[in-house]
């Protein structure tokens, strides 16, 4: 199954003025069309298609970030516009395509992936909302009339189809649509309606950037990732937990210091990143680890994290253990995994708990740690 996005670019904004297509102008520090690429880049869709007007060819190169975004000539109405990106995508095997304004730049990846999932069972979908206001019909500034609102819905993109179906129903279509949906519609195409979101708003005049800056503004983007591993007891007369060497009866064994908690926080972390866990990071087969000190580990996480966009908000690790008591060193704990991740010891937990003498951390066979990382998109 490809999937492909169409995002039409090539208006000139005439209502929203500014001097500048409305695509080309700052959100928050990014360009309109930025924010409404990276949407599709960071969705299920295999090729994106961006269509350009003549006059802005030289932005191409402005998008290099993209790997494989590919591009195609617009017309002068955004059906034309639409068509041209179809044909572009004929040579790419395309199954179903989204077609979006740029204009639409806080589309949500979860509308995008109800688009997508709609059309596994019907020729197109669209997202739209039913029209909640009352209607009125008017003219020089009076009303001349009212509009049942009854089975009114204002439609939204990404408007979403087969192919093949909208790439007929456009050739086949005389010009002056709307936007897709009448194109398919016209053609005999089934089109079911999911529900848009109020968010997803078109900038259309010069109002629409505050309303957007807000939107975008808000978006909150909040990271969970847990964490868990187990060392077991050998030979030795302190161990290493969360950074602090506890005097103790035995030692902990493993490959690097066997540092149990900062191993369930490293882990935590690269949880919420979705970017595996330690093994994958530093293979307990490669040599140059044996011995390590953990917090190489813990550092590596938080760096990666920092270069994703990420900050720590908080972690919290329990350590399950008879022996040692925990509590007495958990202050210089939180102190040292603070240090490492770069964050106030507020944001760091470090507590203990017994098994109640169950399973092997009961037996005194082992440590056991569980950990919580929470990252927030910065
Ligand atoms: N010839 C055109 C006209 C419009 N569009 C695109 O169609 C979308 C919806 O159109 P609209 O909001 O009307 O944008 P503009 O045509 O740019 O605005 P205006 O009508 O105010 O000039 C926009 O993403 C726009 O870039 C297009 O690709 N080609
Ligand atoms: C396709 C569309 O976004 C649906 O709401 C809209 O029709 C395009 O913009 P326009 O202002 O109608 O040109």
């Amino acid at each position: 199954m490809t999937i492909a996005a169409l995002i039409v670019a090539a208006g000139r904004g005439v209502r929203a003025g500014g001097g500048q297509p409305k695509q080309w102008r700052t959100l928050k520090g990014l360009r309109v069309a930025d924010w409404t690429l990276d949407a599709f880049a960071k969705s299920k869709v295999d090729h994106i298609v961006l269509v350009l007007s003549p006059e802005d060819h030289d932005v191409r190169e402005s998008f290099a970030s993209i790997p494989g975004l590919i591009f195609a000539t617009g017309a002068s109405d955004r059906a034309g516009s639409v068509l041209n990106g179809l044909t572009v995508l004929q040579e790419y095997e395309v199954d179903k395509v989204l077609i979006h304004d740029v204009a639409r730049p806080c589309v949500s990846h979860g509308l995008i992936q109800q688009v997508i999932d709609t059309l596994d069972s019907n020729p197109a979908a669209a997202p739209a909302l039913a029209v909640s206001d009352a209607l009125w019909i008017g003219a020089k500034d009076e009303v001349t009339g009212t509009q049942d609102r009854s089975g009114l819905f204002a439609a939204q993109t990404p408007q979403g189809f087969q192919f093949d179906a909208i790439l007929a129903a456009h050739l086949a279509h005389p010009g002056g649509a709307a936007d897709d949906v009448e194109v398919a519609r016209a053609a005999g195409l089934d089109v079911a309606i999911v529900p848009g979101e109020p968010d997803n708003i078109k900038i259309t005049t010069a109002g629409d950037f505050a309303r957007a800056e807000k939107i975008l503004g808000t978006e909150m983007d909040i990271r969970l990732g847990n964490g868990y591993d187990v060392h077991r007891f050998g030979d030795g007369d302190f161990v290493t937990l969360c950074g602090i060497e506890v005097p103790h009866n035995k030692g902990l064994q493993g490959h690097s210091d066997a540092d149990v908690g900062m191993h369930a926080v490293t882990d935590a972390i690269y949880g919420a990143l979705a970017r595996g866990d330690i093994g994958r990071h530093f293979p307990p087969s490669d040599p140059q680890w044996k011995g390590a000190a953990s917090k190489i580990f813990l550092n590596h996480a938080a760096n990666l994290a920092k270069e994703m966009g990420f900050s720590i908000s908080n972690v919290d690790c329990t350590l399950v253990c008879e022996h040692p008591k925990i509590e007495p060193h958990a202050e210089h704990m939180r102190t040292e995994m603070a240090g490492i991740l770069n964050i106030s010891i507020e944001r760091v937990s470090i507590k203990a708990t017994t098994s109640e003498r169950l399973g092997f951390t009961g037996r005194s066979e082992g440590i056991a740690a569980v950990a919580t990382a929470a990252l927030v998109k910065t």
